[in-house]
């Protein structure tokens, strides 16, 4: 099965304030980006993603991203990360009704391609389902197979709201690299522990990151 994927970004000057202790304003623009840029590449060298669409209003990130082969929309609904993810999942199906869709963070600087290909594997077994973050709190994927609506519930307390859902939790070890998402300082060094990729990582030699 090949999945479209669709990767909610903030505009860069307003994303992960909680990092604002880790790198400062001046510099996490450029580390917000270097997460989503190495997020793209790794979900687009997945074997099972036929292409990545990023919704988004930053420019920088726009061009930066469409350079890696990603599409681009825009965040026409401006009403947050949710209706901006259903925004993104109708934009693809006006296109190729019946789409398989997924959902999937910018913020997982670790990801690798062969453990998004086994969570996308385990989520084609099910109309919904998803994947919890690191913390066991929240949500880095969710995926609606064909003529599934993805109904995208996340924010706090995701992992809870998307089992709620109906959605199937996907209880898989090993993909540890899709399950880190970095809000905070310590969760950029659990993700430079991973591994991040190259984007990230030239911009965390520049910061004062313990443990890098
Ligand atoms: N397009 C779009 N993406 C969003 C929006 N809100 C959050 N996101 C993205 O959704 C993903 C998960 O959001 P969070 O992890 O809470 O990131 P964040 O809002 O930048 O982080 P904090 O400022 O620390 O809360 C990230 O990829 C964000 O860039 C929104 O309103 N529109
Ligand atoms: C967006 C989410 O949370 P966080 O802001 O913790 O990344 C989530 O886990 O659904």
């Amino acid at each position: 099965m090949q999945w479209t994927l669709v990767i909610p970004l903030k505009p860069l000057s307003r994303a992960k304030s909680r990092l604002a202790d880790t790198a400062a304003d001046g510099v996490r623009p450029g580390l917000v980006l270097a997460f989503a840029q190495d997020t793209v590449a790794a979900a687009l060298a997945c074997e099972a993603v036929s292409d990545v669409v990023v919704v988004t209003d930053d420019q920088r990130a726009g061009r930066a991203l469409a350079e890696l082969g990603a599409g681009v929309v825009p965040d026409a609904p401006a009403r947050g990360l949710n209706a901006a993810l259903a925004h993104g999942a109708s934009t693809v199906r006006r296109v190729r009704p019946g789409a398989a869709v997924a959902a999937l963070n910018a913020d997982l600087p670790a990801l690798r391609a062969a453990e998004l290909q086994r969570v996308l594997s385990a989520a084609a077994e099910f109309p919904r389902a998803f994947l919890a973050d690191a913390a066991g709190v929240g949500t880095t994927l969710l995926a609606a197979g064909a003529d599934e609506e993805l109904r995208p519930g996340f924010g706090t307390g995701s992992r809870a709201r998307h089992r709620a859902s109906g959605a199937r939790e996907l209880l898989l070890a090993d993909v540890d690299s899709v399950r880190q998402d970095v809000d905070t300082g310590d969760d950029l060094r659990a993700a430079l522990a991973l591994g991040v990729g190259p984007r990230t990582a030239a911009v965390c030699a520049e910061l004062p990151v313990p443990g890098a």
